[in-house]
Order: structure tokens, then sequence, then C-alpha cells
């Protein structure tokens, strides 16, 4: 699919956090972050995908507050993804100037290897009044391979998808706050995004009440098939599963999706 592909690990033991995100309290949910990094690395995770605005959840009258403790957060989370020798995900608010974004940051070992902002904005929740869009993609060489960023919304733009296995990326991870009524549709999309790309789908969602919306986990791990490899129900836990590096290849090799293309006809997409 590509000759760009940072290949680190042939099995990889990956999973996802999924938590009820408690408004406000960036310490409560630090606390639940360490709880679940533990469990992930003693069945042997190295890759952990965590929900969207963890550390607070969308508290947007005291977002940039918020924001204020993120450096604190991801040196914690750094920390914690040495300790355990691990590659660790999820988005965070990120005050940078007067500007706040949904960041999503990548730290691999004790490292931050790379930074994404969100690139579409949620409007019909006013994420768009009170945070500001990215306008960079990211794919970053990572010691468990090549790993592309998306988050929430982000999954109904297939375009993004493209763009990020078009960088080389094996691996997408998906930090997400999916709400209630559209179950149907983060199954359907998060399994599509899979196939279409023919890549691994980490998509980590939280779970629980948060104001008036309700979340109900479903938290996913796709195969570059779209087989379901782990699903969670609707209570905070880890799921874990083994991507199979090799088994990518060669299905990448037997449904030629990819170079069958016809960009030429049809995208600006190269
Ligand atoms: O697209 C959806 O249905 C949910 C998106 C969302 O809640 C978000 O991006 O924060």
């Amino acid at each position: 699919m590509s000759d760009k592909t940072g290949e680190a690990t042939q099995q990889l033991t990956a999973g996802c956090l999924q938590f009820n995100i408690a408004m406000g309290d960036v310490e409560g949910n630090l606390q639940k972050v360490r709880d679940g990094l533990q469990a992930l690395a003693r069945q042997g995770g190295r890759l952990a995908v965590l929900p969207e605005m963890w550390s607070c959840g969308f508290d947007y009258r005291n977002l940039a507050t918020l924001a204020a403790h993120t450096p604190q957060v991801v040196e914690t989370v750094a920390a914690l993804s040495a300790r355990h020798d691990m590659v660790v995900i999820g988005s965070l608010p990120e005050l940078d100037g007067d500007a706040l974004y949904n960041t999503s940051y990548l730290v691999d070992r004790g490292v931050v290897r790379g930074r994404y902002r969100k690139l579409h904005l949620f409007s019909p929740m006013r994420e768009d009044r009170y945070l500001q869009a990215g306008s960079k993609t990211l794919v970053a060489d990572t010691s468990v391979g090549r790993i592309g960023l998306a988050i929430c919304y982000d999954l109904r733009f297939p375009e993004l998808f493209r763009r990020l296995t078009l960088d080389g990326a094996d691996v997408i991870c998906l930090s997400a706050q999916w709400p209630k009524p559209r179950r149907d549709h983060w199954c359907v999309l998060t399994r599509a995004r899979a196939i279409e790309n023919q890549v691994f789908v980490l998509a980590a969602n939280c779970c629980g009440v948060q104001g008036k919306l309700d979340f109900f986990g479903s938290s996913m791990i796709l195969s570059p098939r779209g087989e379901v490899l782990a699903e969670a129900k609707d209570q905070p836990c880890e799921v874990l599963a083994t991507l199979d590096k090799q088994a990518q290849r060669d299905y990448r090799a037997a449904i030629p999706a990819w170079h069958d293309r016809r960009p030429d006809v049809y995208g600006v997409l190269t």
C-alpha cells in the first residue's frame, strides 16, 4: 500500500481505554488513565488510545483554565509511557496564546513525537465557537509503527483518513466523545475507514453521562479487513487486541485496491 511503512513491530498488542470523563476534574481523570495504562501494560499493551478531551471534558466555561494544566498532564503521561514502554495517544485542550485547540498528543516512551489539532470542529455542539481548528494532518513514526491521528467528528471525513494512509499510516488512532443516539454511525464509519484504507483503526470513546450527553462507549479495534478485533460495552474498561502487521501486508497484496485507484480521473489526492 505504501513504501513508507515505518515498520517496527510485526505483532503489536494495542488497546483503548474507555472511561467516564469527570467534567473539570483533571486529577480524577488522570488517575483513571494511570490505572488504565497499568492494566494495559500488564497485558502486554504497547499502544494505548484515550478518549477525546480526556482530562476535563468539554467544560467550555473553564476550558482556558483547564488547558493551563495540559503541559503538566502531558509530562505525567510521558513519564507513564516511559515506565510502561508504550505509545500513548489522546486529545486534550491546548492553549496557544489566546487560542484553544482540541489537540491529540502522541507520546512514545517518554517523548512527545507529535501533536494533531482537530481539523473538523463539531459545530452542532458549538465546538467551533470555543476552539480553533487545526490546519495540518499528522502521521508519525513510532516505536510500534507509523501512526496517523484523528479526533471524533473527523471520522465523518474519509478524505482525512485517505490522506493519512497515503502518508504511510498503517494504524489510525481516533480519540472520541461520540454520544447517543449515533452509535450506528460510529460502528459503520470506524469499520468503513478501516476497510477502505486497509488500516487498523483504534477508536477510543468515553462512556457515562456528561451534562446532557450520554455516551455509549463501544470503543473499537478494527482490522484492515474490517473485522472487529475488540469492542467495549458501555462501562469503563480497557479493550485489547493483537495487530498482525504481516497479515495486513498480505491482505493489501491480495486485494490491491490501493494500486487500482484512479486518482487521475476523480481525485486530487496523489
Ligand atoms: O459526528 C458525531 O456524530 C459526533 C461528533 C462529536 O461529538 C465531536 O466531534 O465531538
